[in-house]
């Protein structure tokens, strides 16, 4: 009977580790995470083999390396954790802060005004996640959204068209303002400064980004690193509806797919 629950137990802790092993090693695939641990293998082996040789020194060297591993550790992930505590820290204030109906149609024609003028442009909607930090790289600003006040931030000649804007509920907040990069892989290569923008930002927080290409006129609403398809304006106020308003559009379902490689109407 002993033999049997020791069995069971046996069974249970191996198929515990088993998972948590899986899913770490899922979470890290493809990230900096796998060198560092591939880094931390070899310094194992080598404390064994200093240990197993007699070499004091080395061992000495290594057995202070793994104290300071934690602090190691925070410093090559500094980027991840910060991310990760981001996404965590919700900001309670910003809930029923999101745009509503009349706001969602001004940021669609705003975003479309933009791309007849063949100007680039960069919104940033926040949600949950507080931006106020962001603020300080560019103007607070306590603006309607308005489709000849975006044109005017982002004209070319003037002095705020640069960075994004911010939109905090019914107003825009902030202009000018510098979002963090996305590493380089994270867009495709014909993608530049301005899309690796948006996707930064959309990798920290739960921020939903309106990116018109001044290249191509493309307009893309990156949400979690992604950047997405080419949206029509339909395809983009369907997608605002549904991820912003408590009233979901009616016509999402049937528009979503809308969306298209061409689609500028
Ligand atoms: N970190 C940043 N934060 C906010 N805006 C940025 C940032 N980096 C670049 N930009 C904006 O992007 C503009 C440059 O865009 P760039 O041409 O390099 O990118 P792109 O993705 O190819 O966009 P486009 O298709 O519009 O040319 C800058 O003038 C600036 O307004």
């Amino acid at each position: 009977m002993d033999n049997w629950q020791f069995g069971i137990t046996d069974l249970a802790d191996i198929t515990v580790v088993a998972v948590v092993v899986y899913f770490f090693l899922r979470l890290i695939r493809g990230t900096r995470a796998v060198q560092m641990l591939i880094g931390v293998a070899i310094v194992v082996v080598v404390y064994q083999l200093a240990r197993e040789f007699g070499l004091f020194t080395v061992e000495w060297m290594f057995s202070h390396f793994f104290s300071a591993f934690i602090v190691i550790l925070v410093v090559l992930f500094q980027q991840e954790i910060r991310r990760a505590l981001m996404r965590v820290a919700v900001n309670p204030l910003a809930a029923g802060n999101t745009p509503g109906e009349t706001m969602i149609a001004m940021l669609v024609e705003s975003t479309y005004a933009l791309v007849h003028r063949g100007w680039g442009g960069l919104i940033v909607i926040e949600r949950d996640t507080g931006l106020r930090h962001l603020f300080e790289s560019g103007v607070e600003l306590d603006a309607p959204i308005q489709p000849d006040m975006i044109q005017a931030l982002f004209c070319p000649d003037a002095p705020m068209h640069d960075g994004a804007i911010i939109v905090h509920g019914n107003r825009i907040v902030a202009a000018r303002v510098l979002l963090p990069l996305a590493q380089a892989n994270a867009v495709p290569g014909d993608f530049g400064t301005r899309h690796r923008a948006a996707v930064g930002l959309s990798e920290e927080t739960d921020a939903l980004v309106i990116v018109v290409s001044e290249e191509t006129g493309a307009v893309h609403l990156v949400e979690e690193g992604q950047l997405g398809n080419n949206l029509t304006s339909r395809a983009l106020h369907d997608r605002l509806s549904s991820r912003l308003s408590s009233l979901q559009s009616h016509a999402h379902k049937d528009h979503e797919q809308d969306e298209s490689e061409a689609g500028i109407d």
